[in-house]
């Protein structure tokens, strides 16, 4: 049998790190830490410099290409002038054999030409690494259902696949084989929710387990979450609890067309929509399915319940494994299992003294978040006519539309397509670039215009993945293959896309009513 190279595993990362004095290693952390700060598990951002212990080097994201840091925003730049002298250093970072084995789920995306050894490659990986890796999976076909959920077939170990994630401190309970997610998004993740100010009103259409709800949350933001599949709506509210953010997050499991105009639903109002009628067949009238209930007042507020199924629950706990695999047609709730009157049982449910101020979401909310890149533009036409002007009050929402840009497409292409969707036009579009997921993005980035603004620190950095693997590839609990080509197995390579991230802001949505 071959013997195992462990070299074959070694990644060098080329990064720059800043120089400075050791006394100011907090300050220039904290102040790099929203994204630009090196970040990975076990690895210290913060380490000693070779050619003196009076200073420190602080190496910076993989998305800082130049040493002139001109990829970092101005305003960044100008603060750390003010904090130090600014010298930038080459640091190359290798990340060898033991660092790809950690927490107890490794996943493989093994090609077809090794699939003859997988057995081999996931006893070794399994062998190697126990009691830290007890379960060894490998991806199976491409991702096609609408949850987005790859499939597995254990390879070795256990069949357990629940692990936690940590996030900029917030902690992540999912089952793998049943929810999205990717860690690879931690930045972008943690970049919109920069933008959000305590008492913003979020609205979270494709929310997954929460990786943006809770963070925003835990800024004092009232949420509103949603998501079709029932699985990850349990592990929102799993994590909401145990982040301690459920007073601040509303939960739901429905389409995401019909979570909105539930949402904008007034209570009392005569005019409502097919799917605002399905909505209330399932939730209280008005349409408010928030994860627990309504005041009386129909505010959206703190009312909760203690220790008992909520009306959303109604949803999740009718799902089976089988119904989640489903697929729900778009307009329909995926709550059958729910009626009014379960629902009415439920909204007699005691206050809670602490918890953020009541809204009305028909009033007004301050963002929109539309996660689901493949389609998530489709989405955009639920707008058309949404917010009533009388019942709106102060600025427009931003929406926060993550879609791709394949090679023959454009940001005119795009704004068009979202224009014509939301059948208005959009007045300040930002585009901002996510990240690539293409294996050749200098033919993509020509293919970019940049009429419009480009925001400057845009997330640059590349994979060799493709999105699906992506979603499955960095959680922080797993075995990940390197890209050594030489090495047994290896990454399955993108496809020509482009993830792209447009924030399209105060877009004309008011309807003529
Ligand atoms: C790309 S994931 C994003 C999840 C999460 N926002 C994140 O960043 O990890 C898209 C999510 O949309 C959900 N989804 C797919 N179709 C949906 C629909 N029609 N309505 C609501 N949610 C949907 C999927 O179940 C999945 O969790």
């Amino acid at each position: 049998m071959e013997k195992l190279d462990e070299s074959k595993f070694e990644q060098r990362l080329e990064l720059w790190a800043l120089r400075i004095p050791r006394e100011l290693a907090s300050a220039v952390t904290r102040l790099l830490r929203s994204g630009y700060l090196l970040d990975k598990s076990r690895v210290k951002p913060v380490v000693e410099d070779p050619e003196s212990d009076k200073n420190r080097l602080v190496v910076l994201s993989e998305k800082i290409q130049k040493p002139d840091l001109s990829d970092m925003p101005q305003q960044m730049h100008d603060s750390l002038k003010q904090l130090c002298n600014v010298d930038v250093v080459p640091y190359t970072l290798t990340l060898g054999y033991s660092y790809w084995s950690a927490g107890h789920v490794a996943h493989l995306n093994i090609s077809d030409d090794l699939l003859a050894y997988k057995d081999v490659i996931a006893k070794v990986i399994y062998d190697k690494n126990y009691p830290r890796i007890q379960t060894v999976v490998n991806k199976v076909g491409t991702i096609t259902n609408e949850f987005r959920v790859p499939k597995f077939e254990i390879l070795a170990g256990r069949n357990d696949m629940v692990t936690e994630v940590k996030q900029y401190g917030a902690t992540f309970r999912l089952d793998y084989g049943l929810v999205y997610w990717n860690s690879r998004l931690e930045h972008e993740h943690i970049r919109l929710v920069s933008l959000f100010k305590k008492g913003d009103v979020i609205c979270d259409m494709f929310s997954g387990i929460g990786p943006f709800s809770i963070p925003a949350a835990q800024k004092g933001c009232v949420v509103y979450a949603n998501d079709l599949n029932p699985d990850s709506v349990h592990y929102l509210k799993t994590n909401a609890k145990i982040n301690k953010v459920e007073d601040y997050i509303f939960t739901y499991n429905m389409d995401a067309r019909v979570f909105m105009q539930s949402l904008m639903s007034v209570p009392g109002s005569e005019t409502r929509s097919d799917s605002q009628v399905a909505a209330d067949e399932c939730y209280p009238k008005g349409g408010i399915p928030a994860n627990e209930n309504l005041s009386s007042n129909g505010n959206h507020n703190d009312v909760r319940e203690d220790g008992q199924n909520s009306a959303n629950d109604t949803c999740v706990a009718s799902a089976t494994a089988k119904k989640r695999q489903q697929t729900s047609k778009e307009g329909e709730l995926d709550c059958q299992d729910g009626d009014a009157s379960q629902t009415k049982k439920r909204n007699n449910k005691r206050v809670r003294g602490s918890g953020p101020p009541p809204t009305k979401p028909w009033e007004h909310f301050d963002h929109v978040l539309m996660n689901l890149p493949a389609s998530a533009l489709q989405f955009l036409d639920c707008f058309d006519g949404l917010i009533e002007k009388k019942h709106w009050t102060g600025s427009l929402p931003s929406i926060h539309c993550y879609c791709f840009i394949r090679s023959t497409e454009s940001e005119e292409s795009i704004l068009s397509e979202a224009q014509n969707r939301l059948n208005a036009k959009i007045a300040e579009p930002i585009f901002h670039r996510v990240r690539d997921v293409a294996p050749n993005k200098i033919d993509l980035n020509c293919q970019l215009k940049t009429d419009y603004q480009i925001i400057s620190d845009a997330l640059m950095i590349s994979f060799d993945i493709a999105t699906e693997d992506a979603s499955v590839a960095a959680v922080k609990t797993l075995v990940v293959a390197p890209s050594n080509s030489e090495a047994w197995y290896h990454w399955f390579t993108g496809s020509a896309l482009l993830c792209s991230y447009a924030v399209f802001a105060r877009i004309c949505i008011f309807s003529s009513s």
